[in-house]
């Protein structure tokens, strides 16, 4: 046993090792050895084995073709008959003697030994035809077993059964094939605070979402998930449950309780009903992780968090479960990129963080997304996973990375990368392309951010709604003073309203930006460098009103919904957003104006299909109706 030591007097403290990742999976998989060994062989139909894993060669039965057959619609001759043929002396042939007809497929029987093509006859009626080209032996006929031979092997063992695979077996003369059995995963969710009714959320409960991705992956992989509701945190009734899933499966996943909380019961778990072969590895996230043996069952304890649970269930469960299948390791594609962003780790752990990836002229460009272990969106967006290895502090701006992909090149190739302010429009708009096979990756780094991302190269478009305090116009100076040099272009986009987002029926009677400054309000604000920001400071400065005087006004949120989140919730009366944030929240919207949310584009992108794509979408009827459905756009 790594890195773990039990102490009576105190029961929470727990040494967790921090093992290399692959010295981890390779000490449990080789523990694993004789667990393999559980794994039934059983006979199916072929026709029903797709994704199955074959347990012994399969030889071919028979020969196909198993006569020698027509390769071509026309006449079977006997080529030496043939062979003084030319255009100058055609030599004329006799049905019955001399040829036979034949479509492609039929035998061939003897004397005959070759097939001249239908095309290259002339027929001169009364069974006789005319050739002037010789004919070959063996021309135009599939011999025998030219597919396969009799005796043949058609499949190795330990081969994962593809839909070419049952045709070819099924030529071979065979149905009855020996597989693998079915991996079955037990999957037990735990937590008192985890629930799976999903029709209401009480405050401080959560959704179980791992357990429901875990099966869906082990389906996947060819295996059978045994998936159960949520268990308490109580140590029997965990235990009851760990029992009765490792007695009807072959591998079990629990699922959370693997750190240090007192009730994160996996690891003492494991330890008192069989043995606990490591807990912890060098991963983020991931770390926490749990590796045992329960009644000669594999029995991994998997993080909570989802971001930590899918990579672990990807990296460490993954080999596990295919081992147990038979099934060989398959090394994901590998691409080069250049990341977009500084990105820090640390020196312990090796660090795995998902990405966009985007090919913007001839650079692939990875950004990447939220790091945190609880995010699922992160792995929903993502085109890729990049590692940071252990000992290595980060990456810098432009540096060249390894990505692996979880998406396909060519769809990759197909996006528009958008780095920018956010709107609810950048998804739709994506979706309609999407009908097309491009889609839209946004990114959103706010305004100026995005300004920034097309200064180095690294979106095709930046959506940006920036105001110039001098002019009172929107983006077409930001784009000059900033973008010059990129021949940048101005594409108009949409009209969208700002206004005070205030509780429902708005008790605090905000009227005007000179109620912000009023004793009894709170304001939330957004953070420097957003459109939104540069608004409200215009609106106060015309109104020559200091932003120390607003209580509130140092408190930086980066979004809309999260300025929306805060009135919500009551730790703000009023922030500046969109209608759309206040709608989707339930508050009450008071229009302060419209802002123009264009897109800066570099003028050699502009006529690329993909961005012609994108201002046809954004001209159609289709989207204005959409907008009007939606409210809080100027049409
Ligand atoms: N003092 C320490 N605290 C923590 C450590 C540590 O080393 N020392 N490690 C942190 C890390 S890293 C991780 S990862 C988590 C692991 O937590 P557990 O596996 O013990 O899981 P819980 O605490 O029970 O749950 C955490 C979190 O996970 C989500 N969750 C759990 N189950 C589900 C489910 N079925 N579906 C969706 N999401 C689930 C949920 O958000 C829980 O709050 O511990 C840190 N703490
Ligand atoms: O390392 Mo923990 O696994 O998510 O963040």
């Amino acid at each position: 046993m790594i890195g773990y030591r039990r102490s009576d007097r105190m029961e929470r403290k727990i040494y967790l090792s921090n093992t290399d990742i692959e010295e981890a999976v390779s000490l449990y998989l080789e523990r694993l050895e004789p667990c393999i060994r559980n794994t039934a062989i059983e006979k199916i139909d072929i026709r029903e084995a797709k994704g199955r894993v074959t347990a012994k060669p399969i030889f071919a039965r028979t020969s196909s073709p198993n006569h020698n057959a027509a390769a071509m619609d026309g006449i079977m001759v006997i080529a030496s008959k043939t062979y003084s043929a030319s255009e100058a002396n055609p030599v004329i042939l006799n049905k019955g003697s001399d040829f036979e007809y034949v479509n492609t497929g039929h035998v061939i029987t003897e004397p005959y030994d070759s097939v001249i093509m239908i095309e290259d006859i002339v027929d001169l009626g009364s069974d006789q035809v005319k050739i002037m080209v010789q004919a070959s032996p063996w021309q135009h006929i599939r011999p025998i077993g030219e597919d396969i031979v009799a005796g043949e092997m058609i499949l190795p063992e330990n081969h994962q059964i593809r839909p070419m695979d049952i045709g070819a077996v099924l030529s071979g003369g065979r149905t009855e094939i020996e597989v693998y059995e079915k991996i079955k995963v037990g999957i037990m969710p735990t937590g008192n605070e985890i629930t799976d009714r999903y029709d209401d959320l009480p405050k401080g409960k959560l959704f179980d979402t791992n357990s429901w991705t875990f099966r869906a992956i082990v389906e996947d992989w060819g295996g059978i998930a045994e998936r159960i509701s949520p268990v308490e945190d109580e140590y029997d009734k965990l235990k009851t449950a760990l029992l009765d899933l490792a007695q009807r499966n072959h591998v079990v996943v629990v699922n959370a309780g693997s750190s240090a909380g007192s009730k994160d019961f996996t690891a003492k778990l494991i330890e008192e009903l069989g043995e606990l072969v490591l807990h912890g590895i060098a991963i983020k996230p991931g770390k926490p992780t749990i590796l045992g043996i329960v009644k000669g069952k594999p029995v991994i304890g998997v993080p909570g968090y989802p971001g930590s649970a899918f990579l672990v269930f990807e990296e460490v469960v993954g080999p596990v479960i295919k081992k147990l299948q038979h099934m060989r390791m398959q090394l994901a594609q590998e691409v080069k990129a250049t990341v977009s962003r500084r990105m820090v780790s640390t020196l312990k752990y090796r660090e795995y963080i998902r990405v966009k990836l985007g090919k913007v002229g001839d650079k692939l460009i990875a950004t990447p997304l939220n790091r945190g272990a609880g995010v699922t969106m992160a792995l929903v967006k993502a085109d890729g996973l990049m590692v940071i290895p252990r000992n290595s502090e980060g990456y810098e701006t432009g540096d060249e990375v390894r990505v692996t992909l979880t998406n396909d090149m060519s769809v990759i190739e197909n996006t528009i990368v958008s780095i920018g302010s956010h709107d609810l429009i950048m998804d739709l708009i994506g979706s309609i392309l999407g009908r097309n096979g491009r889609s839209l990756s946004s990114a959103h780094v706010g305004s100026m951010g995005g300004i920034m991302a097309i200064k180095r190269g690294e979106a095709h478009i930046a959506p940006i709604h920036l105001l110039d305090e001098n002019t009172g116009e929107y983006n077409k100076t930001y784009i000059e003073k900033y973008l010059g040099q990129e021949r940048a272009v101005l594409v108009k986009g949409v009209r969208r309203e700002q206004g005070f987002m205030v509780a429902k029926g708005n008790p605090k009677n905000i009227r005007t930006i000179e109620d912000l400054a009023r004793e009894d309000i709170s304001f939330v604000n957004r953070q420097k460098g957003s459109g939104t920001r540069i608004l409200t400071d215009y609106l106060l400065n015309r109104h020559q009103i200091e932003g120390k005087n607003i209580s509130g006004y140092d408190r930086d949120m980066t979004t809309h919904m999260a300025v929306a989140a805060a009135v919500e919730s009551g730790t703000a009366d009023v922030g500046v957003g969109v209608y759309s944030a206040a709608k989707v929240m339930g508050l009450d919207f008071i229009s302060i104006g419209y802002e123009d949310y264009d897109f800066a584009v570099p003028e050699k992108y502009l006529n690329t299909e993909m961005l012609r794509a994108f201002i046809e979408v954004l001209n159609s009827e289709e989207f204005k109706s959409i907008l009007k459905d939606l409210g809080g756009y100027g049409l």
